[in-house]
């Protein structure tokens, strides 16, 4: 038995039929008496629920969401349930009957009531659940992006931020959030070409995230580390760290000098990439979700001593709603493959090859020439850099940065991060 509720009534009918609920699974819907005199209230704003044996299915804001009895009474936010102050739980979930029901259920203008046996009433908002529920939830993407190849980039005119504006006003840092977020980079200017400064600014959107590197790092074509990084040879495009189970979620670059030529910075959207091997090769696509791959830093100069195993699959994506929130992509570093049998091996190189195709489309480069004042950071988790081969003396610092605490800085900003 379905029950409506007509919700934020400012004016009664006027003419016309009355607006049919589209109800799911051949539900035929329930029009009473008063659905019908109270028409032109949006169909957005009723609510409309029916109890079944094991959950609560219940339709508002063009939402219908189905609500499992534990998970409703798991989420009850009244005071001896919830800490409204530390925003913790303080319910043990594992004193929940697993076979609960709820003996009463009501819904007013705005809020669900349930009552459960022991007598116990927990109230939901109805706005709550929508924002709340899975199926609200799987309406809207995480992470809002804008996907770019060069062109799109170019046109779209991102403006650099400026260092005091960056480090004094948080319209400034959150102008630079924002564009960072939306590209998976973005450049600050004006800043004083030292390692102490680059730190300052780093330090002004997250934590520095310390590595085998060091924290602040600096680094010419010396050779000092055992990796090509520090020459000066070309490097196609890659992500960075993907020997750490968890790769470092941003990467900040400043060129503090150059004498000498090339080394251009190339930088590579692999999401735009990616999306384009979904919409042509899907199964490829997928199958880059799903083959765990080693990457593996073995080193042995001087006296640096490491050795760092991280694995997982090029592409991972929520398994909820499939979006693409990490890309590891490294030839270089990438370790034996001894994951997979041989024949679905052969099909990984396929798709491997397939997703190479498409990041190393002259299009979809972005090539730029970083000069001292001007701080680069890249989303270490998306965007793929690389580096023009070059000559002379070159000298650049940067770090890693803590992607948890990025994104917490955004939040606070009023960003969805
Ligand atoms: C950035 N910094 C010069 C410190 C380190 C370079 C790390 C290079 C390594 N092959 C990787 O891609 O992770
Ligand atoms: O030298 C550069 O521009 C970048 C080298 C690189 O890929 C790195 O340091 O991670
Ligand atoms: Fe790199």
């Amino acid at each position: 038995m379905w029950h409506q509720r007509l919700v934020g009534l400012l004016r009664l009918c006027g003419s016309s039929s009355p607006a049919l609920l589209q109800l799911p699974g051949g539900t035929r819907p329930v029009l009473t008496a008063a659905t019908r005199c109270h028409h032109t209230v949006p169909e957005s704003l009723k609510c409309a629920w029916q109890l079944h044996h094991d959950h609560l299915e219940l339709r508002y804001a063009n939402t219908l969401m189905r609500l499992d009895f534990v998970w409703l009474r798991d989420h009850c936010r009244s005071a001896s349930c919830y800490n409204a102050k530390t925003n913790q739980r303080s319910l043990d979930t594992a004193s929940v009957d697993l076979a609960i029901k709820p003996k009463a259920v009501r819904v007013d203008e705005n809020t669900l009531f349930l009552t459960w046996p022991d007598g116990h009433v927990t109230r939901y908002g109805l706005e709550w659940l929508v924002k709340n529920s899975y199926e609200g939830q799987k309406q809207q993407v995480m992470h809002p992006r804008i996907l770019w190849n060069a062109e799109i980039y170019r046109q779209a005119q991102v403006p650099s931020v400026d260092c005091r504006r960056f480090l004094e006003t948080d319209a400034g840092l959150k102008e630079f959030l924002q564009n960072f977020l939306l590209y998976g980079i973005a450049f600050v200017e004006n800043v004083a070409p030292t390692k102490e400064d680059t730190e300052i600014v780093a330090e002004r959107i997250s934590l520095i995230r310390e590595t085998i590197y060091g924290r602040m790092w600096y680094f010419t074509s010396d050779f000092s580390r055992g990796d090509t990084a520090y020459t000066k040879l070309a490097l196609d495009r890659h992500t960075d760290t993907t020997y750490f189970q968890e790769p470092c979620g941003i990467q900040v670059f400043h060129c503090l000098k150059h004498e000498g030529t090339g080394g251009r910075t190339l930088l590579v959207d692999g999401f735009y990439a990616a999306e384009q091997v979904l919409q042509c090769a899907p199964d490829q696509f997928e199958l880059l979700t799903k083959v765990p791959v080693k990457h593996e830093y073995v080193e042995n100069v001087g006296d640096c001593h490491n050795h760092m195993i991280g694995i997982g699959p090029v592409l991972n994506v929520y398994p909820w709603n499939n979006e693409l929130y990490l890309i590891r992509y490294n030839n270089y570093d990438r370790a034996v493959i001894n994951t997979v049998p041989y024949d679905a091996v052969h099909r990984w190189y396929a798709a491997h090859r397939t997703l190479t195709t498409e990041l190393r489309r002259p299009e979809n480069e972005l090539w730029v020439k970083l000069k001292p004042g001007k701080a680069l950071f890249i989303d270490n988790w998306r965007v793929l850099h690389g580096r023009e081969a070059f000559t002379g003396y070159r000298q650049l610092c940067g770090c890693y940065l803590t992607r948890d605490d990025v994104l917490n800085t955004a939040r606070l900003l009023g960003l969805q991060a």
